[in-house]
Order: C-alpha cells, then structure tokens, then sequence
C-alpha cells in the first residue's frame, strides 16, 4: 500500500535530519532545515563523504611588489585552495584608509590569478570589527586621504572587483560590519556571522551615503522598506536580526566562525569551478546591467574558446585559408 503523505513528510524529515547531521559541526545546530522539495537521499554520503571539520593550515603571502602588506594579512591555505584576506587595522575597528583598499585590491587580484585557489575568505582582524568603513579621521572635502594630497573613494573600485572576480567570496564577520564595512560585507557572496556581529549603515549620522551598490544591493538583499530603515535611521542590528533580514547566510558562535566558514569554503571547493564561475557572473548580470552582462557574455566566450567549432575559425585564420564549419551541428 502506498504511503500516506504525512508518512511521507516524516521520512523525509528523518533524511533531511540524517543529511544535516553530517554536514553540522554539532547536533543541535544549526536547526535543520525543512526542504520545499523531495529529493534528499542517502545515497548522498556515499558520493560526496563527509565535509572535514578541522582548521585550516594557513601560510602568509606576501605583497607581490616585494612590500610588506601593512594594513591587511594575506594567507593562502595550504593544499586546499583558499585564501584568507584579513583587514588588520583592529585598534581603528579595522576602518580602512586608501592604502588598506590598495593592499585589499592587490591581494584580491593575486587570488583571482593564483589558479590553486577556488574561494576567498574576506574578514577583520580580531572578534570586534569586520570593518567599520572609512577612517574618518582622514576624511576630507574630496574623499579619504592618507599618504597623498588629495582623496580617494578607492573602496568603490574594490566593490566592483569583488562582485566581477570569478571566485566566490566569503565575508567572515565577527564584531561590527558598519558603514563602508556593512557594504563591503554586503558585496561579498556570501556571509558567515558570529552571533556578536552587529550590521548597520551609519551614513546618514555621519553626513556620508553609498549611493551605488550599498543602496542598490542592500535593496536586493532586505528588499526596499527595510533598506530605506538602514540607511534612513542608521539604526545597528545584531546578527539573528541580519539574518532574519536575509542580509547574512548564516549565525554561528564566535568560537566556531572560522571552522563554519572553512567548511563552507570546502564545500565550494568540491563543486564544479566553471560551474560556480559561470553562476555567479548570472547571479549578479541583472543587477550589473551592461558590466554584469559582459561578465556572463565573458564566460560565455571563454567557454567557446575550448571548443572544436572555434577552433577551426582560429586554425582557418593562422592557416591562411576559408574555415570550414559544415561539421558544426546547428542545434534545436
Ligand atoms: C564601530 C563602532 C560602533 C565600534 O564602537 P566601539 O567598540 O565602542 O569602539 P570605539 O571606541 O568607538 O572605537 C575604537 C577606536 O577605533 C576608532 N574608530 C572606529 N571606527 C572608526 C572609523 N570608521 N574611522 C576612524 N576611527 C574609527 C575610534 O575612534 C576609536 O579610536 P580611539 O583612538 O581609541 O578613540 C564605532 O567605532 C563606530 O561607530 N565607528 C564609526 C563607524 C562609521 O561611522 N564609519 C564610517 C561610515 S561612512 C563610510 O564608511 C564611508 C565609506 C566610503 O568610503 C564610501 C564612500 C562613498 C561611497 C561609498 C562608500 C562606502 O560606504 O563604501
């Protein structure tokens, strides 16, 4: 006899429990969560195995240029294909100044090059501040200012590289993520919280707004009211407020922050890099208009370019003769 829906449901939720088991650090927590659809199956363990909970073994990179990173560490794990960029300015709750966003910029760049990495981990040094936006202190009529004349708003190219780099990004947050801080958390693809993470945009209390992807995102993300009581009010939430707001992935103990994320990272890592590549570049196109589109469109090509069918246009031209695409299937 067939079984009843509500049987059913209880298996699945036995299964669901049995999968959730494995893929949690302890059996209380997370709470598992209740699936929309019924395809969980045991079958799971066997080909994916268990996710390893243990840390990682990380070592220092240094600045490519031959400096010595000051404002921020830069790590690679090793063997196992992620980097670790930390912003280490803990006595100013990790605010940045523009030469903490070159150094970010050129770390960024350095792991989107390195093809040994899949997935990078952003975060602040010490549990009190991911980061607490510009330093203010070097603020001026025309941006921030510290070694130079003049100011930058430098934080927006490093947003931009962020949302186009081709390998997730994982903002790992302890303490405050505010200001140009709850941004750069925001630009990242995903955020791991510990549960003393406070988010908030101090903007409108301290005569200052983003008015690019700190809007536009943050409205994706809470959806429009919410976002206009972020930035309207500056108001401060903690870290179950934020991801009840759908502003974070997941709240985590501070003593498990950097286990939780590494075992997201490794779950990245055993997933289709082209795959993942190409979703994130379709994840952000809509809302990145033309740039967004050109970085789809980009993956596209790149794809193209280890086919047969492109190939044979490359040889004709080299080969100095008509290419010949009569073999190519024109499909449905
Ligand atoms: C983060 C706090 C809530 C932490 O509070 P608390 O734990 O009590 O610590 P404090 O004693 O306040 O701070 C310790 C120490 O750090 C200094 N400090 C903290 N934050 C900053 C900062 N942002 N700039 C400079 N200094 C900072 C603080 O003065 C203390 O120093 P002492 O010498 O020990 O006294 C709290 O600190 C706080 O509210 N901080 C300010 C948060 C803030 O308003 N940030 C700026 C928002 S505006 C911004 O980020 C603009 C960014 C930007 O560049 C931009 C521009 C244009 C478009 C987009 C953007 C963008 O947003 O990306």
């Amino acid at each position: 006899m067939a079984d009843t829906p509500g049987k059913e449901l209880k298996t699945l939720e036995r299964r669901i429990a049995k999968l959730n088991s494995h893929l949690s650090p302890s059996p209380s927590w997370p709470p598992p969560i209740t699936p929309s659809i019924a395809s969980a199956d045991d079958s799971y363990h066997h080909i994916h195995g268990e996710v390893p909970m243990k840390e990682a073994s990380w070592r220092v990179v240094c600045d490519g240029t031959g400096k010595e990173f000051t404002d921020i560490i830069y790590e690679k794990s090793v063997g196992e294909g992620i980097a670790k960029i930390t912003i280490n300015r803990p006595e100013r709750r990790n605010a940045f100044r523009p030469h903490t966003i070159k150094e970010l910029i050129r770390a960024f760049d350095d792991a989107r090059d390195d093809s040994t990495v899949g997935v990078i981990i952003l975060t602040g040094k010490g549990t009190k501040a991911f980061c607490s936006g510009g330093d203010q202190a070097l603020r001026s009529s025309d941006g921030y200012a510290d070694f130079e004349s003049f100011g930058r708003l430098n934080v927006l190219d490093l947003q931009v590289q962020i949302r186009r780099l081709p390998k997730p990004v994982i903002a790992m947050v302890a303490g405050y993520a505010v200001g140009g801080g709850h941004v750069l958390h925001m630009v990242c693809d995903l955020t791991v919280a510990a549960d003393n993470a406070v988010f908030g945009q101090t903007g409108a209390k301290v005569g200052s707004f983003d008015a690019g992807y700190g809007s536009s995102i943050m409205s994706r993300l809470v959806g429009p009211k919410k976002a206009r009581e972020m930035w309207f009010l500056s108001r401060f939430y903690n870290a179950y407020e934020a991801e009840k707001m759908g502003l974070v992935n997941v709240v985590v103990p501070l003593e498990k922050l950097e286990m939780e994320t590494l075992k997201w990272c490794r779950e990245i890592l055993r997933n289709s890099p082209t795959a993942i590549r190409v979703l994130k570049s379709a994840l952000n196109a809509v809302d990145d208009g033309h740039a967004g589109l050109q970085e789809l469109g980009g993956n596209a090509t790149l794809i193209f370019y280890g086919t047969k069918e492109a190939n044979e246009g490359k040889t004709a031209y080299m080969e100095r003769r008509r290419p010949d695409f009569s073999k190519f299937p024109r499909r449905p």
